[in-house]
């Protein structure tokens, strides 16, 4: 489906939404330095060069606000970028480089853990996933990091165009499976492309229907 034919399919109050005002906020590194928790917000977490640049700039409808690279682990800040003052999406540094040997979460700076444990408008954590790769035990430990703290996240995959549908489709269920047990796990995965807008449109949907309630 291409993204003109799911925006057709998107409510009012998304479209409004996304195509909107959308600006960068700021950047930060410390939580003394976070916004006032007045606005819902939704992160977005995953292992470096998961694709998380590209589908921020695809989600908002602008090419170049979070910086893309082919240069894994480029970002170290939280960065925070507000929609139509309604609300906030939140670029989480990129976790577990292939080449790391700590894992996800100790390489995860402890400002990101205390956002993640501690804030109150934090509405919901995307783990992004190559659809190539599938979960990998870095992921799994920040589901469990999410899941021990009660915050609510969601799987969504990444780059599917790169593989086939038959290939899709079991990676969706083997992603899904992994999750069945998961106490704060969204049940539906999903799957992303930010070359051709596939699941731009679910993802836009469900943050706004949250933000809404
Ligand atoms: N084919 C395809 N390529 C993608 C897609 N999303 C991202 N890419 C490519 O994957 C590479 C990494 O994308 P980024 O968006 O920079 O990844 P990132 O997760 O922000 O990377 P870090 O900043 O290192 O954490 C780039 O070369 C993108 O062009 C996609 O949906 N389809």
């Amino acid at each position: 489906m291409t993204e003109e034919s799911q925006n057709t399919a998107l409510s009012e109050d998304a479209r409004k939404l996304f195509r909107g005002d959308c600006q960068f906020m700021l950047g930060v590194t410390t939580m003394a330095a976070l916004p006032p928790p007045d606005l819902p917000e939704f992160a977005f977490a995953g292992r470096s060069n998961v694709g998380k640049s590209s589908l921020i700039n695809r989600l908002t409808g602008r090419k170049a606000l979070a910086r893309t690279s082919n240069t894994p682990g480029r970002t170290r800040e939280l960065n925070f970028f507000d929609l139509g003052g309604r609300l906030r999406l939140v670029d989480l540094p990129g976790y577990g480089y292939a080449k790391a040997s700590r894992s996800a979460v100790e390489s995860w700076t402890g400002l990101t853990r205390d956002f993640l444990r501690g804030r109150p408008n934090l509405r919901r954590v995307h783990i992004l996933v190559d659809s190539r790769h599938g979960l990998k035990p870095v992921d799994e430990e920040t589901m469990s990091l999410l899941d021990e703290s009660a915050v609510p996240y969601q799987l969504v995959l990444t780059k599917i165009d790169k593989i086939k549908p038959t290939e899709a489709a079991r990676r969706i269920k083997a992603v899904g499976e992994a999750i069945g047990r998961r106490p704060a796990a969204h049940p539906d995965i999903i799957a992303t492309s930010s070359e051709t807008g596939d699941g731009i449109a679910a993802l836009r949907e469900g943050m706004t229907s949250i933000a809404a309630t």
